[in-house]
């Protein structure tokens, strides 16, 4: 059966797209470009210095290279993020300046429909990716919260799909409030439903199951869970569940045996970042999981963050699904 990269890369393959990758200084970002296009798995905009990207060595034919520091595009770029930011009180001088800021330059690109999307994030913290993500593509339409997903794939793994999941907001949203969890779930569901192509089974993950503990962080998950099920009672999703509950089906049984969805969940949603952040990392450490993401969801267009400590084929996979994405919009 073929795993969901390779999923991912025969779809990215189909209706080819153009991505930019902003960090053209990093090896990982060169290496991950040359075999993207050799796989012909999306076109590249890769932004740099060309004479030092050549240095390096890596076969880059018929990848687009842009130099943010002399590219004609400049003044345009500018004077188009100054025109959206303005009523936020962006100088002129401002905008000018961001044009040396390979995310600001990389996200006009896409936002002036140069590009289909963008990946970033290999040398750059979350932050500095998500400010121009949030400030000039901003939320779709009928989306108020943005917020991310990990596609996890655990080896050896009978729970989720075989071992597939998504893990959600491992990146955005610092502490959500019940509302915005509700919607980071429907979000997770639908995105599970376009991206890994099943049906998804969403637990609201919490350190209580069923009222087992009662306080107020268990609480903001119980009715998080219910404004979920009333924004889209099409969905499985169900909480609050620990994570035994949720992933066992023994233990969904005896914790919580009215539950639709605990024993069999695929997605789970956790109840703030710091648990989500620290769960995918321990996951993708300790049970050697492959972790593609952190993937946003609910933005005008595709833009998608890297963890720092991304290899060159996670970057390969990030942007494949950025293509499929781009796909989809
Ligand atoms: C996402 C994050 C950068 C936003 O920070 P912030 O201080 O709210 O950013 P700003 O105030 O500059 O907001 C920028 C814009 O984005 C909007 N915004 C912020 N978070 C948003 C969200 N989750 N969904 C939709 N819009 C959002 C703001 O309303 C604002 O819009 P406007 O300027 O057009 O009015 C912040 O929440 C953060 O640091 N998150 C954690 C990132 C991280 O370090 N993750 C851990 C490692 S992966
Ligand atoms: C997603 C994430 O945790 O990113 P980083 O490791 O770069 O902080």
């Amino acid at each position: 059966m073929a795993t969901f990269l390779e999923t991912m890369i025969e779809k990215a393959r189909s209706d080819k797209k153009t991505i930019v990758l902003p960090e053209g200084n990093d090896d990982r970002v060169l290496e991950a470009a040359a075999k993207i296009v050799e796989q012909g798995i999306a076109d590249i905009i890769l932004i740099g210095n060309p004479n030092e990207i050549a240095s390096k060595g890596f076969s880059l034919e018929g990848v687009e290279i842009v130099d943010n520091t002399t590219s004609p595009l400049r003044g345009e770029l500018a004077d188009k993020l100054f025109e959206l930011r303005r009523a936020k009180g962006m100088t002129e001088e401002e905008a000018a300046s961001l044009m040396d800021d390979v995310m600001y330059f990389g996200t006009m690109l896409l936002k002036t429909g140069r590009a289909d999307g963008l990946v970033g994030g290999a040398c750059h913290a979350t932050k500095d990716m998500l400010h121009p993500a949030l400030r000039i593509i901003k939320p779709a339409p009928g989306t108020k919260t943005v917020s991310s997903f990990f596609v996890m794939e655990v080896p050896d793994c009978a729970y989720g799909d075989a071992g597939t999941f998504m893990f959600s907001d491992c990146a955005v949203c610092i502490q959500p409030s019940a509302e915005e969890l509700s919607e980071i779930a429907v979000a997770t569901a639908k995105s599970y439903e376009r991206i890994v192509g099943s049906e998804p089974r969403v637990a609201m993950l919490s350190h209580a199951t069923k009222g087992s503990v009662k306080d107020a962080d268990a609480d903001k998950v119980v009715e998080a869970v219910r404004l979920a099920q009333e924004k889209a009672p099409g969905y499985a999703i169900d909480g609050e569940l620990q994570a035994d509950a949720a992933l066992v089906p023994s233990v969904g049984k005896s914790k919580a045996p009215d539950s639709s969805v605990a024993g069999t969940a695929n997605v789970l949603v956790f109840p703030d970042l710091d648990a989500a952040n620290i769960g995918y990392k321990l996951v993708q450490r300790l049970a050697k999981a492959e972790a593609y993401g952190p993937i946003l969801q609910g933005l005008g267009a595709p833009m998608n963050d890297l963890s720092r400590g991304c290899s060159a084929d996670d970057i390969v996979g990030v942007t494949a699904i950025t293509a499929v994405q781009a796909q989809q919009a």
